[in-house]
């Protein structure tokens, strides 16, 4: 994917500026910064979901802004993203939440039928055993905690099997070995398809850990991207004005 001279503003609010960023495929990137600094606006200008102002978005060889109909269709089931929010909607059982990641490749009449009889229900068991929900798959999703319901969002991925993969702080609700493991999912499933990762993620260490490069944000612009090898923590740690 590349962008070239990206703005997106929101009225008076500028939310990135200047933007030129290039992923190779098989990259996985942190995108790091701030609250505020545009890391959310940034993924969500790579899944189509916002216009840019100015500016030349590249993803996976088409314009997201340019494309209506099945073509965007298309290219949002190649793309897959992790919402900062989930998206998942609460009073669905959870093998819906997590059938909700091929409704980019069903007919409507395949995803009308599955809500009354859900399909593919192997893909489901096998997507939450890897993400240790095995048990809750006929469960009402708002009866699950924080921690379980990004792991459903984990598992919604796992079937959609994109080849762009976008988590917009995918483990900030998981406790440190499950954040590990989300990550490495998130990393494997992009490697299964050739594709890159990209991830905001607030904690350093976990960036470093899973990620072979680091993109910073201030105020819509970026002002870091470097190999994580050259970075350490605490480095990153004073990137995020974090004070010990
Ligand atoms: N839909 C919107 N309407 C108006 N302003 C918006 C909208 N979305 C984002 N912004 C603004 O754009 C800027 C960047 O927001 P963004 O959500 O991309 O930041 P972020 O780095 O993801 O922050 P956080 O870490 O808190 O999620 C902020 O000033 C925000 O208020």
């Amino acid at each position: 994917m590349r962008l070239t001279d990206l703005e997106v503003r929101f009225g008076a609010t500028t939310a990135l500026a200047g933007v030129d960023l290039t992923v190779a495929a098989g990259e996985r990137v942190a995108v790091v910064g701030a609250s505020g600094a545009g890391k959310s606006t940034l993924l969500g200008v790579l899944n189509g979901s916002v216009p840019p102002t100015a500016g030349s978005v590249r993803v996976l060889g088409a314009d997201p802004a340019g494309l209506r109909g099945p073509a965007l269709r298309r290219l949002r089931a190649r793309t897959g993203t992790v919402h900062q929010h989930l998206e998942l909607v609460g009073p669905l059982r959870v093998v819906h939440n997590v059938n909700a990641g091929r409704l980019g490749t069903w007919s409507a009449a395949r995803a009308l039928r599955s809500l009354v009889q859900p399909q593919g229900l192997d893909d489901v068991r096998t997507a939450l055993d890897r993400v240790g929900l095995a048990d809750r798959m006929f469960e009402r999703t708002d009866r699950l905690s924080g921690g379980q319901r990004q792991r459903v969002a984990l598992a919604r991925l796992l079937v959609q099997r994109p080849e762009l993969v976008l988590a917009d702080e995918p483990a900030s609700a998981l406790d440190p070995a499950l954040a590990d493991q989300a990550l490495e999912l998130l990393a494997g499933l992009a490697a299964d398809r050739g594709g890159a990762l990209l991830a905001c993620l607030h904690d350093p260490a976990l960036a470093l850990r899973h990620c072979d490069r680091v993109v910073g944000l201030t105020d819509g612009r970026v002002t870091l991207d470097a190999p994580a090898s050259a970075l350490t923590v605490a480095g990153l740690e004073r990137f995020y004005g974090v004070v010990r």
